[in-house]
C-alpha cells in the first residue's frame, strides 16, 4: 500500500491531515477573521472534538497538526492549503492573505511523512483547495474566484500536464463579496462518483452542463437551508461512498441525500463551521482515498 494518492473526491478516506484546533482559535477575534456571529472559540474546540471522533470511527488515519498557539485560527481547515495527487502533495498559496503561512505547516507534514512534494504555487498566483475538484482521475476542475486567481490556475495544469491531468478553470460568483469565503466546494459536494449535492443558483453554468453531460446525478440542495447556513449546509464530507458527514440542522438537505440513497451522520457546528465559514469538508485534507 502506498500512503498516498488521491485524485478522486468519494472513494474510501483512509488517510487525512487534519489540524485540532486549540489556542489559536479559542482566543480568535472574530472580526479580524470575519468569522460569524455564533462564533464561541472554546465552543468550537468542543464541537471539533465530535467532528474527528467521526472520523476517527470510519478507520481512517488521521495525520495530525497541532495548534501550539501560533495565531492561524484557519488552519484547522486543512482542505486549503494542499492538494493531493497519485504522485505526491502539490503545495498551494492561499488567496486570504492571513491564511499564507499555513502552507508549511503542510510542507512539514508532507516531508515528515515520507510524502513527496510534486509541485508549488507561487506568486502572484493562489489557488485553495476548496476551489478544486477532482471530477474525474484524469480532470480537475477549478473555481477561479476571490481566492484562486487565472495564474494559480495556469501553474496548476503545468505541474499536472506530466501526469496527463486536464485542468479546467470556471468563473466563480462573488456572492457575498471579498471578504467572505466562497469556494467551488460551497456549492457542490461530491457524495459518490456519479452522485452531488449542489446549490445551483450559485454554480458556474457551464460546470452545472458539464455535470449533466458526464451523467452525474444532482441533489437539489434545500435554498432555505443554503442560506440560512450561509452555504454550510451544502459542505458535506464523504467518508466513502454514500455514507456522509454534514452538520446538524438542515432536515431538508439530509433527508434529500438520504432519499438519493446516502448514511449521513452529523454532528453539531454551529460554533464551529457555520460562523468560521467551512464545514466537514472544509475541515479535511484528504491524502489516501481508495475504492
Ligand atoms: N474549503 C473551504 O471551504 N474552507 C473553508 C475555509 C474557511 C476560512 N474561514 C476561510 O475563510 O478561508
Amino acid at each position: 500500500m502506498t500512503g498516498f494518492g488521491s485524485q478522486e473526491m468519494s472513494a474510501r478516506l483512509e488517510r487525512v491531515l487534519m489540524r485540532r484546533p486549540g489556542p489559536s482559535l479559542a482566543t480568535a477575534d472574530a472580526r479580524h477573521w470575519h468569522y460569524g456571529p455564533t462564533f464561541d472559540g472554546p465552543k468550537a474546540v468542543e464541537q471539533y472534538k465530535d467532528f474527528a471522533r467521526i472520523v476517527e470511527a470510519s478507520g481512517a488515519e488521521i495525520l495530525w497538526l497541532e495548534d501550539t498557539g501560533d495565531g492561524l485560527a484557519d488552519s484547522m481547515f486543512t482542505h486549503d492549503p494542499s492538494l493531493m495527487t497519485d504522485r505526491g502533495a502539490i503545495l498551494l498559496r492561499m488567496g486570504k492573505p492571513l491564511r499564507l503561512p499555513e502552507t508549511v505547516l503542510h510542507e512539514h507534514a508532507y516531508r515528515a511523512a515520507g510524502i513527496p512534494i510534486l509541485g508549488r504555487i507561487v506568486a502572484p498566483g493562489s489557488v485553495e483547495g476548496g476551489d478544486c475538484i477532482w471530477l474525474d482521475e484524469k480532470t480537475l476542475v477549478v473555481g477561479r474566484g476571490v481566492r484562486t486567481n487565472q495564474e494559480g490556475i495556469t501553474q496548476l495544469s503545468e505541474i499536472l500536464a506530466p501526469l496527463g491531468v486536464e485542468v479546467l478553470g470556471f468563473d466563480l460568483p462573488l456572492w457575498q463579496g471579498e471578504e467572505a469565503c466562497l469556494h467551488l466546494m460551497s456549492v457542490i459536494s461530491p457524495l459518490a462518483r456519479d452522485l452531488a449535492l449542489v446549490f445551483a443558483p450559485l454554480m458556474p453554468a457551464a460546470f452545472y452542463q458539464l455535470l449533466k453531460a458526464r451523467g452525474i446525478r444532482l441533489i437539489e440542495a434545500s435554498a432555505d437551508e443554503f442560506y440560512a447556513s450561509n452555504g454550510l449546509s451544502l459542505n458535506v464530507l464523504p467518508l466513502k461512498p454514500l455514507h456522509v458527514v454534514m452538520v446538524d440542522g438542515f432536515p431538508a438537505t439530509k433527508a434529500a441525500m438520504e432519499t438519493a440513497g446516502c448514511t449521513v451522520t452529523t454532528f453539531a457546528a454551529d460554533a464551529l463551521c457555520i460562523a468560521c465559514e467551512g464545514g466537514p469538508t472544509c475541515l479535511t485534507r484528504p491524502i489516501l482515498r481508495r475504492h
